[in-house]
């Protein structure tokens, strides 16, 4: 077992690759973490979507470390937009690597039911890509209040912070297991913990229509995402310096500067007026 002092962080800020002894404590602090917020909650059972992604994946694979796979259930929730192979991937996670409980559940009929409702919405691809994932996270805590069963979130670090998820869509959640790591950690943790190297290599998409993935629409790779949110928004190291190091353009840092700032409400509580008495 890795303790404090074996694991010393890396001094430089632009190397985000852990040691044996960094994964193994991050391993356990979050599988500790895990069982902390059911403990807390007062529950022994826990609820995700699978989607065949890495995030899914390895959240999936520490709740069932923390809990036991008995306590562990899977939502796979296609759409027409998903890949076969993503949703054939998510059933091989809960199936073959975990061995859990899960229901295959399509969300085409709530789409449509939503946009009956409202029509005018039809077309519009991104109001409609969020509609999608705001009906897993209706199924979600469908699951969640029917079995106590706290839900668990899969976003990381890099998402975060550049507000790259649903507002209360994927980001609904009870807790976010995995926040702390960059992308690139998170594929490092999961091979780290036996998750297969084409599932942990996988091409990150959200999946909300055919086609997208998550570089595609943010104008660059998660290395580089990763690299400028540790050095510049983390790290505090000026604009340009950070792009002379990784070898970008300035305006990609103002990029994600932009989105970071742009997004400060996806990371904070809903507010309200102060009190006027
Ligand atoms: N300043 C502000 N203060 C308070 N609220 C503000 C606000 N600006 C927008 N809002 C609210 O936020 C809404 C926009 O946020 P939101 O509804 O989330 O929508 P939005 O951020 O526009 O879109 C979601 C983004 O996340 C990506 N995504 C989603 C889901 C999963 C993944 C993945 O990686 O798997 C990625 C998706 O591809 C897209 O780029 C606005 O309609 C408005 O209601
Ligand atoms: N088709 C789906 N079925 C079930 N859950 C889904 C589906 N699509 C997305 N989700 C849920 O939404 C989360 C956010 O999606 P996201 O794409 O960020 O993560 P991922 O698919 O696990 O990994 P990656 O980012 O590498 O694609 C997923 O981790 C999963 O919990
Ligand atoms: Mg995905």
């Amino acid at each position: 077992m890795a303790d404090a002092e074996t694991v010393m962080r890396a001094t430089d800020p632009l190397d985000l690759s852990f040691s044996e002894a960094e994964l193994e404590a991050h391993r356990e602090h979050i599988t500790a973490f895990i069982e902390g917020q059911l403990d807390a909650a007062g529950v022994d059972r826990a609820v995700l979507g699978l989607s065949g992604g890495i995030d899914s994946t390895l959240v999936s694979h520490l709740a069932v470390e923390a809990l036991g796979r008995d306590a562990v259930h899977g939502l796979v929730m296609p759409s027409e937009v998903n890949a076969a192979d993503n949703m054939s991937d998510a059933e091989r996670v809960a199936n073959d690597l975990l061995g859990i409980d899960y229901d295959v559940i399509e969300i085409n009929p709530l789409v449509d039911a939503f946009l009956e409702a409202y029509p005018e919405a039809e077309g519009d691809q991104l109001a409609v890509g969020n509609l999608r994932v705001r009906c897993r996270a209706v199924l979600n805590y469908l699951v969640g209040n029917h079995e106590d069963a706290l839900v668990l979130g899969t976003g990381n670090r890099s998402e975060a912070l550049v507000g790259y998820y649903t507002k209360y869509g994927d980001g609904a959640v009870d807790c976010h297991p995995i926040a702390t790591l960059y992308k690139q950690q998170v594929r490092q943790l999961a091979k780290h913990v036996g998750v297969p190297d084409d599932l942990a290599e996988k091409t990150a998409s959200a999946e909300m229509w055919a086609g997208q993935t998550d570089a595609g629409e943010m104008g660059m790779t998660y290395d580089t995402l990763d690299s400028i949110l540790a050095l510049h928004i983390d790290g505090g190291v000026p604009k340009d310096a950070t792009a002379d190091h990784i070898g970008v353009p300035p305006s990609v840092v103002d990029q994600v500067r932009e989105m970071y700032e742009t997004s400060a409400h996806k990371r904070a509580m809903p507010p309200g007026p102060e009190p006027l008495y």
